[in-house]
């Protein structure tokens, strides 16, 4: 008798789901950014850009007519990346350097070359990231999570923020979570060295990346250089590579979940609105405003995070 109760209940579920799969769609999908601002002669650097939400808003910048530089880890899988954008939009001006953010030399690298070799930055997207990875740690010995979700991406706007100064007004545009709602910056671990969780780790970092935004907008007040933070929705993409249980229930429930292109479009939002020309530290979310949690508002913790950050990396940074 339950047994039937209980095929029945699937079969109805089922039956529901498929009625309003468009529905559904349509509401996972979100926001789409509705601006047509075009970007000829303007350059932007995109992290992590050879898959996902990056490779998404470097066709979609590309498609505006701006020069796109993606930085990945993987040149090969950048180049393809690039190629695939080019099948799409032939006239794309997009290009591939390698940067590889969980070690401190490559980025030093990476900027050198750049700075050598790119004279004008508009629109900085540090979008590369990483999630629940196992305890593993960077060259330089920072757990995976803060060093290459934060951490690199902090040296990285370090060596070009003059370049984005200089090519003002300029935007720069930090991928955060919703997931900074449930970390803390566990100054007395900030690696994780005593007890690790996967999931804590990232969403420490994904705080980090709020936290910095909004001191770094503090800090470039009058500059005409903005920086804003972004959640981009729960997107199925290779974000959960390291999780089995995400990777699975992300392509059972994928109906629900925004695609890579729907999760570029707070992106591209924040990096080509025309009325977000003067917003500055704010968080966004489905290409509107977003709610920040009270940790990631605490001014003295930004200013702490800003301080560890310059020390670990053995930088000066006022
Ligand atoms: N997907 C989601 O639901 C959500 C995503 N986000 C954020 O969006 C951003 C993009 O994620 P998404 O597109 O989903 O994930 P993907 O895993 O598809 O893309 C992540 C990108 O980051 C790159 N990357 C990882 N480690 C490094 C490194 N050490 N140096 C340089 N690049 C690196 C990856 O390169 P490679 O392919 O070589 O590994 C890849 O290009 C991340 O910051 C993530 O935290 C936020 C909320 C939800
Ligand atoms: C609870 C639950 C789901 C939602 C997961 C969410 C909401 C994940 C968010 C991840 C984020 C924000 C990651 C990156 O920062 C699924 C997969 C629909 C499957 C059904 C159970």
């Amino acid at each position: 008798m339950w047994v039937l109760v209980i095929i029945a209940g699937i079969g109805v579920v089922t039956l529901l789901l498929l009625l309003f799969a468009p529905h559904i769609r349509r509401y996972a999908a979100g926001a789409a950014c509705a601006t047509a601002s075009r970007l000829d002669g303007k350059t932007v650097l995109i992290t992590g850009a050879n898959t996902g939400i990056g490779k998404e808003t470097a066709l979609d910048l590309a498609l505006r007519g701006a020069r796109v530089i993606m930085a990945c880890r993987d040149t090969e899988k950048g180049e393809e990346a690039a190629a695939s954008i080019r099948a799409e939009c032939p006239k794309a001006q997009v290009e591939v350097r390698e940067l590889d953010l969980a070690d401190t030399c490559s980025i030093r690298a990476f900027a050198q070359n750049f700075l050598r070799e790119v004279h004008q930055l508009h629109i900085l997207i540090n979008n590369a990231g990483v999630m629940m990875c196992p305890y593993t740690k960077t060259v330089d010995g920072f757990e995976m999570h803060i060093g290459v979700n934060h951490l690199g991406h902090f040296l990285l706007t370090y060596l070009l923020v003059g370049l984005l100064k200089r090519s003002a007004p300029a935007r720069i545009v930090v991928v955060s979570s919703l997931a900074h709602n449930f970390g803390w910056i566990r100054f007395h671990d900030l690696h994780s060295q005593g007890s690790y969780n996967s999931g804590l780790a990232y969403c420490q970092s994904k705080l980090a990346n709020v936290l910095f935004a909004r001191e770094l907008a503090r800090r470039l007040k009058g500059s005409d250089v903005t920086v804003n933070s972004v959640h981009p929705g729960t997107v199925n993409s290779d974000l959960t590579r390291h999780s089995t249980i995400m990777t699975i229930l992300f392509s059972v429930f994928s109906v629900f979940l925004k695609t890579p292109r729907e999760g570029a479009q707070t992106s591209i939002y924040c990096a080509t609105a025309e009325e977000l020309h003067s917003i500055s530290g704010k968080h966004f979310s489905d290409c509107a405003p977003a709610f920040v949690a009270p940790q990631g508002r605490s001014v003295e913790t930004a200013r702490k995070l800003w301080e560890v950050s310059c020390e670990l990396l053995g930088i000066e940074w006022d």
